[in-house]
Order: structure tokens, then sequence, then C-alpha cells
């Protein structure tokens, strides 16, 4: 781990004086992955293409690999490769011509690899216009990650993917990772986002940046009660403003703390519930950040 190779500080950016993000700040190191998360239409990739500077914003400042970008100083940012959105391909061209056609600035090696890993060898030379979604959204990830930028922005990357992709995707984006490369990935899919950032990043309404301790914090704290009155249960935690849900039939419970622990079973015994199983949920993480989502609304 190097020095941090984006910094964001006080990023403020409006839409018709609508507040998108509000005072936003990041660090990311050298060589890490980071994901970020947030409800629809709540700002990521505005956050990106501020990075990118493909939109102004109105404060704050971005220093991607010592270059700063300010509301006023624009400098042409060099070490930054990206997929924003769909890719945008000319589709009477193969998926090579459209990679040549981006940059002349070819890692090929690394291209080569790339497209064994992702089995694109029996289209890669044949017109775009007969590719599938995920075939597409495979060679919009080769153009940002195949010049070896040291910075790159993937606008949800695994859109369209299959599963075995996923997995490949994972390899090459931890490969990269590796070698120096630092990502900022944005994705819906928070169980994929687990396996593969180092850090995660929550973008709540209102334009808030929220940092998320993945590997750490309230992790293997959630457990499932099947009870006798799971309506009662989840009444009575509700009014005691501790975090629960239902799923699977069950009430699902936080038992982070020693104090919350007390007062849920508290709970239970007052209003004579019987618990008739316990068992901690596989699915911790998404339950953690779609909760910390809900606070930060
Ligand atoms: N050019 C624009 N002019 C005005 N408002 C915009 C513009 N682009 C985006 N917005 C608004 O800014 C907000 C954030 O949009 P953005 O695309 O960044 O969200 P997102 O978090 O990436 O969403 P999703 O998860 O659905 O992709 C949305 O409310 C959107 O309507």
């Amino acid at each position: 781990m190097g020095a941090a190779l984006l910094q964001i500080s006080g990023l403020t950016k409006t839409y018709n004086k609508r507040i998108i993000l509000d005072n936003i700040n990041m660090s990311v190191q050298e060589g890490t992955i980071v994901g970020l998360v947030g409800p629809n239409g709540v700002g990521k990739t505005t956050l990106m293409k501020c990075i990118l500077e493909l939109t102004p914003f109105s404060q704050g400042e971005i220093v991607v690999n010592g270059q700063t970008i300010t509301a006023r100083k624009k400098p042409k940012i060099t070490e930054i490769g990206a997929l924003i959105e769909s890719p945008g391909l000319y589709t009477y061209l193969s998926g090579m011509d459209n990679i040549r056609l981006y940059t002349n600035d070819v890692d090929e090696a690394l291209l080569e690899r790339v497209i064994t890993i992702f089995k694109m060898d029996h289209y890669i030379q044949k017109k775009v216009s007969g590719y599938s979604l995920g075939m597409r959204q495979k060679v919009g990830i080769l153009q940002a990650i195949i010049t070896g930028k040291k910075v790159v922005i993937l606008d949800e990357p695994i859109n369209g993917l299959d599963p075995q992709s996923v997995v490949d995707f994972r390899t090459i984006i931890q490969d990269l990772a590796a070698t120096g490369v630092t990502f900022l990935i944005s994705s819906h899919l928070i169980s994929e986002l687990e396996r593969l950032a180092d850090n995660l990043y929550i973008l709540n309404n209102g334009g808030h940046l929220e940092a998320f301790d993945i590997r750490g914090g309230d992790a293997n704290h959630w457990f499932e009660l099947a009870t006798t009155n799971n309506n009662k249960l989840l009444t009575e935690l509700t009014q005691a403003t501790i975090s629960t849900h239902q799923a699977h039939g069950r009430v699902v419970v936080n038992l982070a703390t020693e104090a919350t622990t007390k007062t849920v079973f508290n709970i239970i015994a007052a209003n004579h519930i019987e618990v008739t199983e316990i068992r901690q949920t596989d699915d911790d993480l998404e339950m953690q950040i779609l909760d910390q989502m809900k606070r930060g609304k």
C-alpha cells in the first residue's frame, strides 16, 4: 500500500440547484479496490463523472495521481481509464477495432490475457452489431483497463455478465490491483462487491457519502430468530429502535453489542414470546449495508 491515488475533498455537485453530492470525501490508496453502492438515482455515476471531468462541480477538489481538479482547474488527467454507463461502441466495427480506435496505448500482453480469461477469442474480430449485452460489456471493460492506467473507474461493470464471467471479472480486477492499479467500482450487486472490494462506500440520498467497514464492524452479528409471535417482536423491536426486519419467516436482528442482545431478549421475555430457533444469517453484509442505507436516508 502506498499513497492515495485518488483523493476527493469537500466535493459538492448540484443539478438545477438540487444537491446530488454533498461535501464528499474519499481517499483511495494505490492498489486498492473500492466499491461504491447506493440506491438508484442517488449520484454514483455523477460522482464518477466528476472524477472524469465529464460534468462540472461547484466546490471541492479531486486529486488523481497527483493532478488536481477543482471547479476552475481542469487539467487533462492522464492516468485514468473508465467505463461509464454502457460502453459507447461502433456497432459496424469489430470489438478489436473498437479497442484499437479507443486508444493507441494498448498493453498487448494484458489485452491477450483478458481476451483469453473472458473467452472473447471467437467473437472479438466480429462486428459488435452481433454482440449480446454481456459481450459488449466485456469490450467496455477491456477499453477501461487495457491502457494500463493507474486509476480505473468502472460504473456497473458486472451488468449483463453471466456468473462465470463475473468470477472471471473478479480474477482480472484483483490481479491488476495486485500490480498497483487502483479501482473505483459501482454495483448494485453487494455480495459481489463484498468478494471483490477492499473498501466500500455508501452514497445515500441527499448526497452523503459514508465509508463502510467491509472487513470488520458489525460483521457476523445478524441472527434470524424463529419465534411464536414474529409480528409482536418486530413491533416491539422497532419501537425500541433496534434494527430489524423479517426474512424467511423469521425475525432478523443485529446482536452486535451486549446492550442490544440484552434488550432483545428482555423484550422477548417481557412479551412471553418463545424462540424456537436461532441461526446466524449468511447474508450479513448485505443486511448491514441495506440497514446503513436506510439510516442514511
Ligand atoms: N444531466 C443531468 N441533468 C440533471 N439531472 C441529472 C443529470 N444527470 C443525472 N441527473 C440526476 O442526478 C441524480 C443522480 O443520477 P446518477 O445517474 O448519478 O445516479 P446513480 O446513483 O448512478 O443511479 P443508478 O443506480 O440508477 O445508476 C438523479 O436524480 C438524476 O436524475
